[in-house]
């Protein structure tokens, strides 16, 4: 696999390195190594010191089918022999090892180059040989390398400030310690024995990967983030428009990737203009590797290739607090995803949703049955949460109810009763719901009150009563607002 430089940056976050001397009986470190991938390390190399050419090979291949599996990066340690054999990802080296600069020209310019750097000069003749990384170490005591050399924090922030190319620290890393690498501005951890010796080493990945996630985006940021992922609607009263106004209200900084262009107002939608899948790829590249969403509520999705990129780029980047609208439907009774689409929905973004939010006729697809009874939302929720392994909150405010909403999350079902507000102008209802229950995932509340705050907003949006356009309006996203500037 081919990865660009930010990508390569944004996967130092939490590097594995291989240890088999850790291993129990009856494991293997292909089935450890696929525990740690799922449980979101963003880099594997494969070091061996005491494996024989051939086994250390076949081990090698395993681990690159394992990585292209995960589209984690997979480099070999020490052996360009075997990283060029197997086309692994890349190679990283010491400075006992071959000479960096020969290596970029052994290696060509496509894999990855990562060289070990314990002083300034060493870091800056690595990125003078074309190394893509440096890994800085030992930033604290291990028992792991023997003869590893001792680097204060302090020499590991200069370092960093000396190189633009990605630094990832490395040495006696692990839970207890990894926020005293605090302000050194690394990019990541590079981990051996906080992993591989753990008793639960998914575990271990995961509660390294929060840790290494605060250090990356240190300072403890009073503003949380979100993301909008939707199309834009002219009128401001649905789509990203909706999205900003809510997420701001709710106190969280928000970002949005358009996935198309609509003409349309308060009567109808008069015209649709889809982003490219490509271009919606650099919308999310340019967010993940800045600034990173707390939480992603997705909305409209028009076709196929754009569910494909952007489940894609989800997986890739780890996204946290997933919140999925299944548009297809607009309001005003026009088509916004094709009907060939929602297959690929299902299958690629349903499983990666914390929560799914479709309306009576969206759970009636999902679920593949009609719903006339509360008992029948109950069951559809079951059927959609089970089969894609989400919550699923269904919204009432079609046929069967009123305000009242079903929400299914981990088996448990939990009723919304919400309050009839008798204000036609209902333009954006859902894009609010969603975007306000992932503007509070993202300030860390649970599903159960983030869901219960979203419609307390959502109430007092409605019973603002704004009337504006001439058929159904948008709500006073800004009925909160007071003082100054109201
Ligand atoms: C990410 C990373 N950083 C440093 C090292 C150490 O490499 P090296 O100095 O060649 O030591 P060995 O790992 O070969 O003992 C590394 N492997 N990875
Ligand atoms: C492989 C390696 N290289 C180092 C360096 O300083 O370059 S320290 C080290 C060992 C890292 O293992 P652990 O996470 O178990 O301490
Ligand atoms: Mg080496």
């Amino acid at each position: 696999m081919n990865f660009s430089k930010e990508e390569i940056r944004h996967s130092m976050l939490l590097y594995a390195i291989t240890d088999r001397t850790w291993l129990k009986e009856g494991e293997t470190l292909t089935s450890i190594c696929e525990d740690v991938l799922k449980h979101g390390a963003t880099f594997l190399q494969i070091r061996e010191k005491d494996l024989e050419p051939s086994a250390f090979q076949k081990e090698a291949l395993e681990l690159k089918a394992l990585c292209a599996k995960y589209q984690v990066p997979f480099v070999v340690n020490d052996s360009v022999e075997i990283a060029l054999a197997i086309d692994a990802d890349g190679v990283h080296v010491g400075q006992g090892d071959i000479q960096g600069k020969n290596l970029r020209a052994l290696i060509g310019k496509d894999k990855i180059l990562g060289i070990s750097a314990a002083t300034v000069a060493e870091a800056v003749a690595a990125q003078a040989a074309g190394a893509d990384y440096i890994g800085v170490g030992a930033v604290f005591g291990t028992s792991t390398k023997k003869n590893a050399r001792n680097l204060s924090v302090e020499k590991l922030r200069e370092i960093c400030a000396a190189v633009t190319i990605p630094v990832v620290a490395i040495g006696g890393i692990h839970a207890l310690n990894l926020r005293k690498l605090s302000g050194s501005q690394v990019d990541g951890v590079a981990v051996i024995s906080a992993i591989f010796s753990s008793d639960n080493p998914g575990k271990a990945t995961s509660d390294l990967l929060s840790l290494a996630r605060q250090l990356v985006q240190p300072t403890p940021r009073l503003m949380r983030t979100a993301l909008s992922i939707a199309g834009s609607d002219c009128s401001g009263g649905a789509g990203i428009q909706a999205d900003l106004k809510t997420m701001t209200m709710n106190g969280v900084y928000a970002m949005s990737a358009i996935t198309a262009l609509t003409a349309q107002n308060t009567t109808k939608v008069e015209k649709i203009v889809e982003t490219s899948p490509d271009f919606l790829k650099s919308q999310l590249d340019m967010i993940f590797t800045d600034i990173f969403p707390d939480a992603v509520k997705i909305g409209m999705l028009p076709n196929a290739r754009l569910i494909e990129v952007l489940a894609e780029r989800l997986r890739f980047y780890q996204a946290k607090h997933i919140v999925l609208d299944p548009v297809m439907v607009a309001t005003s009774g026009s088509i916004l995803m094709e009907t060939s689409a929602v297959l690929t929905l299902k299958k690629e973004l349903l499983p990666l949703a914390e929560l799914v939010t479709p309306n009576i006729p969206e759970a009636e697809i999902l679920s593949e049955r009609k719903i006339t009874t509360p008992e029948e939302i109950e069951a559809a929720a079951e059927f959609i949460g089970k089969t894609y392994h989400c919550a699923v909150l269904i919204k009432g405010g079609h046929s069967v109810n009123t305000a009242n909403d079903l929400l299914w999350a981990d088996g448990q079902m939990e009723w919304f009763y919400g309050r009839c507000i008798p204000n036609p102008n209902t333009h954006g209802t859902g894009c609010t719901l969603s975007s306000a229950i992932a503007a509070n995932l993202a300030k860390g509340y649970s599903l159960s009150t983030s869901v219960q705050r979203a419609k307390k907003y959502l109430s007092g949006a409605l019973s603002a009563m704004l009337d504006l356009g001439a058929g159904s309006g948008p709500m006073n996203h800004a009925f909160c607002l007071t003082g100054e500037f109201s």
